[in-house]
């Protein structure tokens, strides 16, 4: 058995009288990805809120390592080993590739602001933005802005500038959003190296991606999950059919 990294238990999150995510239970475990999937306005991005802190549940409760984290901070809970990526991007254009993720590999470093930080810390920003930049498959973009780099690279370094911070947890959201096949090929083969060291949750809308990646799918619908299971069970699931997969093939 993988070991379980995030665990969510009935959350539930109501916005006035709508609940956006109803009674949703998940886990995510080491080498494995975790897919929801849904249509629009099924509660997959409020999920992923209350998932990285961004927002607080309503009720129900999250674990990260073991550790209750239901209703702290998304900084403190990325402290402590969850990174996400978002779909509005948060890359500075006119900066170097490095300096992008260089930036986020600092700013998870405590007292990043201190104008006095001891080289042994500035050398473990460094060797932690490189790592990640590698993995990310960017290094050979490092001198070049942000702005001049693809669209598709632009995604990589969301998700290196996101690796920078040591996740465990990673949650990633429609990475292959307007993506060309090409790019959308190097993008699933970066999630499947990524895959290795981390349990992950994808929000996509790309089945042909959701389904080569995905170790587990959970399927929602109206803010609840209407099923969950292996690529096989939930191709193979009447009412994700009807509700879903029909429509989107
Ligand atoms: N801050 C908010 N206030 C009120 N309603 C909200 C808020 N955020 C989301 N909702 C509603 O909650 C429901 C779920 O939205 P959510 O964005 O989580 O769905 P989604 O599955 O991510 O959709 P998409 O695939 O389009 O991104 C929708 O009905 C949406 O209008």
């Amino acid at each position: 058995m993988s070991e379980v990294l995030l665990e969510a238990r009935q959350v539930t999150k109501r916005f006035g009288g709508l609940a956006a995510v109803h009674e949703v239970s998940l886990q995510l475990k080491r080498n494995h990805l975790h897919a929801v999937i849904g249509p629009n306005g099924a509660g997959k991005s409020t999920l992923t809120n209350l998932l990285s802190g961004d927002l607080p549940p309503t009720s129900g409760s999250i674990h990260l390592a073991g550790r209750d984290i239901t209703g702290r901070k998304a900084e403190a809970i990325s402290r402590w080993g969850l990174g996400r990526s978002y779909q509005k991007t948060n890359i500075f254009l006119p900066f170097t590739v490095w300096e992008n993720v260089r930036l986020a590999a600092q700013s998870r470093t405590p007292h990043a602001g201190r104008w006095l930080t001891p080289a042994a810390s500035l050398a473990d920003i460094n060797e932690r933005a490189e790592r990640a930049m590698t993995l990310a498959g960017l290094a050979h973009r490092a001198s070049l802005p942000a702005s001049a780099i693809s669209h598709g690279e632009q995604r990589q370094l969301e998700i290196a500038m996101t690796l920078a911070t040591d996740p465990q947890v990673l949650l990633l959201d429609e990475p292959l959003a307007g993506m060309g096949q090409a790019e959308a090929e190097r993008m699933i083969a970066l999630l499947q190296t990524i895959k290795k060291d981390h349990a992950m949750m994808l929000v996509e809308h790309d089945m042909d991606a959701v389904f080569t990646l995905a170790d587990q799918l959970t399927v929602m619908v109206n803010g609840q999950v209407i099923a969950s299971g292996s690529p096989a069970e939930i191709r193979a699931d009447a009412g994700v059919q009807a509700a879903y997969l029909g429509e989107e093939a």
